[in-house]
């Protein structure tokens, strides 16, 4: 049987498949004045292992009490099916859109996207395409996640944090574990190591798109907080210092550290010549690349550490969230439609996604999903016990639905109407 047969057999609907494994959809619009848009998803996720303790096989799709486990429930198989789901059911009730859409689904994203949207960015790039705005995977609902914060926020992605994998290695003499000199190969790098971990990048809150977040919130938190929020000019130092305590909220205070791979030595009586390692940043959008790079040389300051970029990228430009622009009002409206009570304020993504492959097409990509992130929910990202309720992959569904017919106005969307202007 195949998959969203509707959507395979349908004439509005163009598929291509990319580098092999990755997928390009056309959907037809009948108003070519209308500027299309992308919504984009990957298909790939990250490996997962039963024995880091989860409570169902990653890969067994088990239900337990009303959520599906699986590893990509949230990252990204959840929008994914979503936006599949949603067109297969607007196609079998005969709906032809005004606005065509494009729907890309790369294969690579969890491994940098090079081969997936990189070719997918470049082919709609030869055939000179522009895009209104880009959709992809990001931010969430957060509901209590957020210190303080009353109520559910929809935090919609305008920019995403840059990056930075670096490799640091140590070679000294190798020899007789009996006859040790005072200095290894491996001690040597996990001091540097120690010394990247013991000195964070400095604090950069509210230098950043992530101060309109809080900005945009500041009236749904009691007081203090609200009055701290609404004065970032005076308070973000005070704010960043508790927002570092957790590391969710960390993120959006600094370029963060993680020590990812530590590989050193073959055998437990011989001292190795080589240790390396490798440490990934995500860099604040007040902050550069080359910045950060001086900062762990300046950190290390040991000249028998070698660092070597291995990969890295600037923080990605900020898309507009005012009442103009119409991706962002879009989405807003939306998730107003579904969830009235829900605040919607602009985000930085602390991760990255495929959508910055796609920069050259738009100045307006969105990074979110609704998918609702309670207290414990950020630690699934890539970690273990990652599930989605069958409610809220349902509404994910909804809000794809919606979001494809709401696009078929032409212009802005007046603040919180409601109902389609088909
Ligand atoms: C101050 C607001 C606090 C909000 C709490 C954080 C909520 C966390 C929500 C989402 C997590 C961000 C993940 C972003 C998507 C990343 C996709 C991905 O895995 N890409 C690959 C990579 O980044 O390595
Ligand atoms: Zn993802
Ligand atoms: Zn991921």
């Amino acid at each position: 049987m195949t998959a969203f047969p509707t959507v395979f057999s349908s004439k509005l609907v163009h598929h291509q498949l990319v580098a092999n494994y990755s997928h390009l959809f056309w959907v037809q619009g009948s108003q070519p004045d209308l500027v299309p848009y992308l919504l984009l998803a990957h298909l790939d996720v990250v490996p997962a292992s039963e024995s880091d303790g989860w409570d169902a096989p990653p890969f067994s799709a088990k239900e337990i009490d009303g959520f599906i486990y699986g590893r990509g429930t949230i990252d990204d198989k959840g929008a994914l099916m979503g936006i599949l789901q949603a067109l297969e059911y607007l196609l079998m009730k005969g709906y032809a859109p005004r606005r065509g859409f494009y729907i890309a689904l790369g294969h690579d994203e969890e491994a940098r996207g090079g081969k997936g949207a990189v070719n997918i960015a470049r082919l709609l790039k030869e055939r000179g395409v522009q895009l209104s705005f880009i959709l992809d995977e990001g931010l969430a609902i957060v509901d209590g996640v957020i210190s303080g914060l009353q109520g559910p926020a929809a935090l919609i992605g305008i920019s995403e944090k840059g990056w930075a994998t670096v490799k640091l290695s140590a070679t000294m003499a190798p020899g007789h574990s009996s006859m040790p000199p005072r200095e290894t190969s491996i001690g040597i790098l996990a001091a540097a190591i120690n010394r990247l971990e013991e000195n964070p990048m400095p604090r950069l809150f509210g230098y950043g798109p992530e101060r309109q977040i809080f900005e945009h919130l500041a009236h749904k938190f009691r007081l203090p907080l609200n009055f701290i929020m609404s004065n970032l000019w005076l308070f973000s130092p005070l704010l960043a210092r508790v927002l570092e305590r957790k590391p969710d909220t960390n993120a959006f205070v600094r370029t963060t550290t993680a020590v990812t791979m530590f590989n050193g030595g073959i055998k437990e009586n011989i001292i190795p010549a080589y240790a390396e390692a490798f440490v990934n940043l995500r860099i604040h959008s007040a902050q550069t690349l080359q910045e950060v790079l001086d900062l762990i040389h300046s950190t290390v300051a040991d000249q028998r550490v070698k660092i070597e970029l291995i990969h890295g990228f600037d923080p990605l430009p900020v898309s507009s969230a005012d009442e103009r622009a119409f991706g962002f009002q879009i989405v807003k409206k939306t998730v107003l439609e579904m969830f009235p009570t829900v605040t919607v304020a602009p985000g930085v993504c602390i991760g990255n996604t495929d959508s910055r492959h796609f920069s050259d097409l738009t100045r307006n990509i969105y990074r979110f999903a609704p998918i609702w992130f309670k207290p414990g929910d950020p630690q699934r990202f890539h970690g273990i016990n990652e599930r989605i309720s069958k409610k809220n992959y349902e509404e994910l569904v909804e809000f794809y639905f919606s979001l494809i017919q709401n696009c078929d106005i032409k212009n802005v969307p007046e603040a919180h109407s409601s109902g389609h202007e088909l």
